[in-house]
């Protein structure tokens, strides 16, 4: 491949478990850990509440060898033939297809007449569900995500996420007969137990009421110290919703203290500078997380978090975002920091999503660790992600709950079937369109047949760049459809999501108008070659940048201005199929109107020729002519 493309960056490879051995921690005899890591063995757990159709699948395999007895061989579809060139997959992350069609919609204002053009082509384009319980999430309340929208997308299934499972496990009680709480209960008598996570009700990666449950459930079961270390949202949540989230955690905390658990917030910081970068974009905000909560140092101490929260945002009139809120730490009367993380503690990461879990993990699950220097590593923790966040790397050991299982994903089919595929996007989104895409597996389904290319996304604010990565993303995807080498090309635009959740509607339209000119360059590409293409997105954002009341009416602020809404959205995505190799008799089937992101797979593989595993949610595509 050409320039660029020489350091190809699968970070993953990077996080071989071989590399780094796992802190013993609290289980620091092996027969301590037998019973988690068994546990913790991936095929064996048994995932609750899988769809009957996949539990079924899944039946067939034996613990430990998954997927072995398993039949991969994908069938020539009866009607739809073989493309000659390569099948684009192209994924504009956080482009919803909104009802609201006015002045805040980024995707509507942007200027983009290659989506115009494709949403004309009659029985080629269609909107499908990107939210709730259509992929996996609690309620339809909910709204889509990268995580469940690339694992829908990529398995063409719809599983139980990790929201609900920890709403199961919580209501259930299960969690609570869980080895992962049972390891964090030897600390309960006279230890401290330190809960980590994203404050908030956004329910992408965490949700304040499931934090709240596993408190009272530690407090009611004897522990006699707990501290939380609270990371800002105002990106899954309108930002400036943090000041509540505290007022509310406070209230639950003094309540146990009143109960005699002695439980306060410790540290903090907001989310986008401390503790969750992902895909190793940048690690010194694990540093900065580390630093605040391990350590107790930060540039900022308060007494209370409150406090912190509207001191370090700052003027009301031009605040510092809830994402960027600096690391604070709490101190007592004497400016002792109230929660350091000491020998023999326990430590709950409560958010349930993998992708800005992982890092922080590493740094309190290895021994042996030198991304930074962490001054102090404590002996003896008592370690437990919410959920096992890789599977692979079996990381961390100990959970609470385990993690959704998703079989049987479409990489597979492709990779047992010679289907050589590459898979492209910028640092930001490139786990999304690898490690969710397959279902949640880390590094190359089979480096034999694929090629993953990682584009480094520059360390800054979206708004400030909105272009990101994009054009060098096209450059290098025109190479790979040009190539010859490749029957599958994925690509995921990170832009209109990317740039959406900093609220900056000039910059959102330009996202959109950017990756509408890429897309462009793509489809031309691909025609070159007589190929296939699909253009979709995994849940909306740019679509709509302002909260609005229960009718739709946009909010306005005390000073007159609209209230920026930096979350995803509740829309729909739009579907466009199309492509010179692709006969004009195939078309959109008009009997699938509840489609979702599950029913892609099936579409992509009858797009590439072949027809679609009976698991799979329905294709949406036919050949009308025969
Ligand atoms: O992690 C984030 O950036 C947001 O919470 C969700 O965005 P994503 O689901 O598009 O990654
Ligand atoms: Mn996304
Ligand atoms: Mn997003």
């Amino acid at each position: 491949m050409g320039k660029g493309m020489g350091g190809v960056l699968s970070r993953k490879k990077k996080e071989e478990p071989a590399a780094a051995a796992p802190a013993a921690g609290a289980a620091s005899t092996p027969e301590q850990k037998a019973p988690a890591a068994a546990a913790a063995a991936g095929p064996a757990a048994p995932a609750p509440a899988q769809p009957a159709t996949a539990a079924e699948a899944a039946k067939a395999d034996a613990p430990g060898a998954k997927n072995m007895s398993f039949d991969y061989t994908l069938k020539p579809h009866a009607t739809i033939p073989a493309p000659e060139g390569p099948l684009m997959v192209c994924i504009l992350d956080g482009f919803g297809e909104n009802e609201f069609k006015d002045a805040f919609n980024a995707v509507h204002v942007a200027n983009t007449p290659t989506v115009d053009a494709l949403r004309a082509v009659p029985k080629r384009f269609r909107t499908i569900k990107a939210h709730g319980t259509a992929v996996g999430l609690p309620s339809d309340a909910d709204m889509g995500n990268s995580e469940v929208g690339h694992n829908a997308l990529g398995s063409g299934q719809v599983v139980d996420q990790g929201a609900r499972l920890v709403d199961i496990a919580l209501e259930t009680g299960k969690m609570f007969e869980g080895d992962g709480w049972k390891l964090i209960s030897q600390a309960f008598p006279g230890n401290t137990v330190h809960f980590i996570g994203l404050l908030s009700d956004g329910g992408v990666h965490s949700r304040a009421d499931q934090l709240v449950g596993c408190l009272r459930g530690a407090a009611a079961r004897g522990a006699k110290r707990i501290r939380v270390h609270i990371l800002t949202d105002g990106r899954d949540v309108p930002d400036g919703s943090s000041v509540k989230y505290v007022a509310d955690l406070e209230a639950v905390l003094a309540q146990l203290g009143s109960e005699g658990c002695d439980a306060k917030i410790a540290s903090g910081g907001g989310r986008m500078k401390v503790t969750m970068d992902r895909y190793e974009a940048d690690w010194s905000m694990v540093k900065r997380g580390w630093d605040a909560h391990v350590l107790g140092k930060a540039p900022h101490t308060f007494t209370d978090a409150k406090t912190a929260i509207v001191t370090l945002r700052g003027p009301e009139d031009a605040p510092v975002s809830d994402q960027y809120v600096d690391p604070f730490v709490i101190v007592d009367e004497a400016g002792k920091p109230v929660g350091t993380i000491e020998d023999g503690d326990a430590v709950v990461l409560f958010n349930f999503r993998a992708d800005r879990m992982v890092e922080i993990s590493k740094a309190f699950e290895y021994a042996k660790f030198d991304t930074f220097d962490r001054e102090r590593f404590p002996q003896g923790l008592r370690f437990v992600g919410m959920m096992q966040y890789d599977g692979d790397l079996k990381l961390p050991a100990n959970y609470l709950v385990p993690p959704p299982e998703i079989l049987h994903v479409s990489g597979e089919f492709l990779v047992k079937n010679g289907i050589a595929t590459f898979a492209i996007s910028e640092t930001q989104k490139f786990g999304h369109v690898t490690f969710f895409w397959n279902g949640n597996r880390s590094g190359y389904l089979d480096a034999k047949q694929e090629q993953y290319l990682e584009i480094p996304s520059d360390k800054i604010e979206f708004n400030k760049a909105p272009d990101m990565k994009a054009r060098e993303i096209t450059e290098a995807s025109k190479e790979a459809i040009l190539s010859g080498k490749y029957k599958v090309i994925r690509v995921n635009f990170a832009n209109p999501d990317m740039v959406g959740h900093t609220g900056d509607m000039a910059a959102t339209v330009r996202a959109c108008e950017t990756v509408d000119a890429c897309v462009k360059e793509l489809i031309a590409a691909v025609d070159s070659v007589n190929g296939r293409w699909l253009v979709t997105s995994d849940h909306g954002n740019a679509d709509d940048m302002v909260q609005r009341d229960k009718k739709g009416k946009p909010l306005m602020g005390e000073d007159g201005k609209p209230l920026p809404l930096t979350s995803h959205t509740l829309a729909p995505v739009p579907f466009f199929i199309g492509g010179k190799g692709l006969p004009d008799s195939v078309v959109l089937r008009g009997d699938v109107p509840d489609a979702g992101l599950a029913n892609v797979a099936a579409t992509t593989l009858n797009l590439l020729g072949y027809e679609a595993p009976a698991i799979y949610k329905p294709t949406m595509v036919e050949n009308a002519a025969a």
